[in-house]
């Protein structure tokens, strides 16, 4: 940028604006303040900046309110909204509603002034078109972790990289993928998902590359794979842990070459496809053991968000029933259910093992089953019980693991698994045998191995007893090989 760039903070905090001008100042950057967001809106009419810097909570016009005004008529001002750790609620939707970014308060300066100048930077990249709004409606969460989440959406705006996202099942993976896609530079091509644990292996390759015809049988007409269904936008590749070996082979190639041929094809297709891809599981473990390919993993990993379980943001537990039984009642055609306190605090203390997809079908349930519009604890569905339950005996044995392994970490501790696996196996093979009064053929399929599996653990964990006598030992031949 050639020229001093603009920049107005407005904000009722006197301390606020003259830290924040000193340091502009100091960037060589033009500073001008605003106590409040009375008068800005004219001021936009005389002059353009190229940033502006707003708090949220002020007297006269607050924050939100400006922020649309302002996106309404000057898209193309990013508009950096600053808030206090209480307000990310605001903050949240500030971000839904087009703002560049959020400044949580109390803020490093530096990291503001890098804020600021990252925003002239995309300002002045924009030139033609206007910078997207980055408007997720349908994301909910104002914890802190989804406040990352959505920052890292912010951030990737625009952008055409590679994006590996991680989360237990029904945490949102596909929904993040989803508003990754609409607001980069892709959203108006297809936007392609595929489910890797979904599909039969020895379909995937046809599934993602496609197939000319006759190249197995079966394959009576040439099949467009998701690849080329996807070129020019985004291909969402969920449960990638679970590609086949000689898959990731193949996708490694596609994505060093942007090439590659349909089954049974002799002509090299040439696609632009950004790829999404997402997993329940530990990527970097997988590739200890062997089971996915290092340089893809790498290739992959360049930018990781990571969505937290819902039972680690259960703050949102709130907002996201009053979003779902609103929609379920959109859906059915009758009026929204409340959830009354005592309902509330209770589903704010279960562990939601399928995390934010069972909390949104507890609210169709809901809506369709509870007999009155305000919900107590006793109209819950039945079958939340079970998770209440194992929720604490889960909570129990988790809570020790983790202290473990922080005491550990802190001990300074590595290669921790080396020690951790073997105990937690030889505990579980322990309590099955003691259970099973020493049958070995009855143990193993009670822990879900095969006989020779728990044979072949028995004895690398060094849990063989001399003279220890199975009674099961002639059933060996009739084992199925694990
Ligand atoms: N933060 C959220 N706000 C609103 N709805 C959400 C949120 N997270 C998830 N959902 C809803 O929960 C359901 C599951 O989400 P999604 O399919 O994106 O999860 P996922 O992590 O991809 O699951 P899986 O790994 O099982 O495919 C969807 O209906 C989605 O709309």
């Amino acid at each position: 940028m050639n020229r001093v760039p603009r920049i107005w903070v407005i904000d009722d905090d006197r301390s606020i604006r003259w830290v924040l001008e000193r340091a502009l100042r100091q960037a060589e950057m033009d500073v001008t303040s605003f106590s409040n967001g009375v008068g800005v809106m004219d001021a936009l009419e005389r002059e353009t900046p190229d940033v502006i810097l707003s708090d949220i909570r002020m007297p006269g016009i607050d924050g939100l309110e400006l922020l649309e005004q302002i996106t309404a008529r000057y898209p193309q001002i990013p508009v950096i909204i600053m808030t206090a750790h209480s307000d990310l609620n605001s903050a949240v939707s500030a971000f839904h509603g087009g703002a560049f970014e959020y400044l949580p308060k109390p803020f490093d300066i530096d990291e503001a002034v890098d804020q600021v100048q990252r925003a002239c930077r995309k300002h002045n990249d924009a030139t033609a078109e206007p910078p997207p709004l980055l408007h997720s409606p349908d994301i909910i969460g104002e914890a802190p972790s989804m406040q990352e989440v959505f920052r890292a959406i912010g951030r990737l705006a625009r952008s055409n990289i590679t994006v590996l996202i991680n989360g237990e099942s029904g945490t949102g993976k596909e929904l993040v993928a989803h508003a990754l896609h609409r607001h980069s530079p892709r959203a108006k091509a297809p936007f392609i998902a595929l489910n890797m644990a979904a599909i039969p292996r020895d379909l995937m390759e046809s599934e993602l590359f496609g197939h000319e015809r006759g190249a197995f049988t079966g394959a009576q007409t040439r099949r467009e794979g998701r690849f080329e269904q996807a070129d020019g936008g985004t291909l969402f590749l969920d449960e990638i842990g679970d590609m086949p070996a000689e898959l990731q082979t193949r996708l490694l190639r596609v994505l060093a070459d942007g090439e590659f041929y349909r089954v049974g094809g002799l002509t090299p297709i040439k696609v632009d496809v950004r790829i999404i891809a997402a997993t329940h599981q530990n990527l970097r473990e997988l590739v200890a053991k062997g089971s996915f390919r290092e340089d893809l993993f790498h290739r992959l990993n360049v930018i990781r968000i990571h969505l937290p379980a819902l039972r680690e943001r259960s703050e949102d537990i709130g907002l996201l029933m009053r979003h779902f039984l609103a929609q379920a009642a959109k859906e059915l055609g009758c009026e929204a259910k409340v959830l009354a306190n005592d309902a509330l605090e209770r589903l704010e203390r279960l562990e939601w093992p399928g995390n934010v997809r069972q909390l949104e079908n507890t609210a169709r349930w809901l809506t369709v089953m509870a007999s009155t519009k305000q919900i107590h604890v006793g109209d819950l569905p039945p079958d939340l019980e079970g998770i209440s339950a194992a929720a604490h005996s889960d909570d129990q044995w988790e809570g020790t693991l983790r202290a473990w392994t922080r005491r550990r970490l802190q001990q300074g501790d590595h290669d921790i698994l080396d020690s951790a696996m073997p105990a937690f196996e030889r505990i579980l093979i322990e309590c099955a045998l003691e259970h099973t009064g020493g049958r070995r053929q009855e143990a193993a399929r009670l822990l879900g191995w095969g006989r020779n599996t728990l044979t072949r653990k028995i004895k690398d964990l060094g849990m063989e007893e001399d003279g220890s006598d199975d009674p099961s030992e002639d059933d060996e031949a009739n084992t199925p090989a694990s």
